[in-house]
């Protein structure tokens, strides 16, 4: 073979390589189209795959919410765009449970395991059969005799974590299998639930002294954010829920600045706080920090009925420290890197980092 002719043929390829790719990215392109519309052109250009993924998993799950004819304030990103939008409105009245914000617009869980395309297949085959307990459980839920608590831990209600939606009531999904369920998966048995210590608000160290068996306050793994909490038992697998978040419910705005404070939705346009910075009526909850970046959240915030848990969206090893995603916004007060966002904002990892201050 000539020279020649060796090379016309790698140029050959170099150029059908080009083109493919080319293919290939505009098959992505083309995948997200329909959700470009909801973010300035900036944005959308710096946006990563798994970002637009993630977005495009919430804007599904929205879809599907409403398919099933439930209750379901649309994502938040879904409420702004390029085009003119309508201001934010909440489909709902009710004292709806979706992602609680601490200083927060959206909440960005993390993106599930398994391909898309399976996950959609498993929200499509949910049965009819599924769909009863669905209702059925709409009336149990409404027995007034049981504590929050106790609903969560019968029905948990990690609807509200499920990862693309900001909201939901009655239905749970597996994080391990992504199906939904009721009372427990029929693969992976019912949620965990691990309850604080009893003890009476008032006293000096109450914060501290409801901190579950086999876990520990200590200093974080990140730099100067201060205590964190940690794992010194048993693996924590996913779905082993905590909470609720204990604290004072107030209105003021400082509760919004302190660090300490979720919001929580109460309705439309009304929010309250509540807030964990005072140590004699907050839980150990207060001392769980915040993610750096994906990788890193074990937990995931979410309301239900009007009160804050946590529950392992990543196995917690032993010696790990429990790390929750408080959100886009209140991620950025603490200089934290989410995605590719902030990257010109973000300080390094490890510069002294301010709470919110007013
Ligand atoms: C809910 S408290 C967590 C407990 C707190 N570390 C402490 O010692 O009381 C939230 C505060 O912890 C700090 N913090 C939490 N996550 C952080 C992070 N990823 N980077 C820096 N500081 C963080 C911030 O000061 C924030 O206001």
């Amino acid at each position: 073979m000539s020279d020649n002719a060796g090379e016309g043929r790698a140029s050959e390829k170099r150029k059908e390589q080009k083109s493919r790719k080319a293919g290939e990215s505009s098959k992505v392109e083309d995948e997200f189209k329909e959700l470009s519309i909801y973010f300035p052109k900036e944005q959308w250009a710096e946006m990563g795959a798994w970002e637009k993924t993630r977005y495009r998993n919430m804007k599904q799950n929205y879809e599907f919410m409403v398919e099933l004819g439930l209750p379901t304030p649309k994502p938040a990103f879904m409420c702004r765009g390029r085009r003119p939008q309508n201001p934010i409105i909440y489909d709902s009245e009710s004292d709806e449970d979706w992602t609680p914000k601490p200083l927060v617009k959206t909440f960005r869980p993390p993106r599930k395991s398994g391909s898309l395309k399976q996950e959609k297949k498993k929200r499509q085959n949910i049965s009819q059969n599924e769909k009863t307990v669905l209702e059925k459980a709409s009336e149990k839920e409404a027995s007034e005799n049981q504590t929050d608590t106790e609903k969560l831990e019968k029905n948990s209600d990690v609807g509200t974590r499920i990862p693309v939606t900001n909201v939901v009531d009655l239905k749970t999904v597996c994080e391990a299998c992504l199906t939904f369920f009721i009372d427990e998966c029929s693969v992976h048995g019912p949620p965990v639930f691990i309850k604080d210590p009893i003890v009476e608000t008032g006293q000096e160290r109450r914060a501290a002294l409801t901190l579950p068996p086999g876990m520990r306050i200590g200093l974080s793994s990140i730099p100067q954010a201060g205590l964190g909490v940690w794992n010194e038992a048993d693996t924590l697998p996913i779905g082993v829920h905590f909470g609720p978040y204990d604290g004072r419910i107030t209105e003021e705005e400082e509760a919004a600045h302190n660090g300490y404070s979720w919001l929580i939705t109460k309705g439309r346009n009304w929010y309250v706080y509540i807030d964990g910075k005072d140590e004699t009526n907050a839980n150990w909850m207060r001392y769980v920090n915040c993610a750096r970046d994906e990788e890193e959240q074990n937990l995931v915030a979410f309301q239900y009925h009007g009160k804050i848990y946590y529950r392992v969206c990543r196995a917690i090893l032993p010696h790990c420290e429990l790390l929750v995603w408080y959100g886009d916004e209140y991620g950025k007060e603490l200089g934290i890197k989410w995605g590719t966002r902030w990257k010109s904002t973000a300080p390094p990892k490890g510069t002294r980092l301010q709470p919110r201050s007013g």
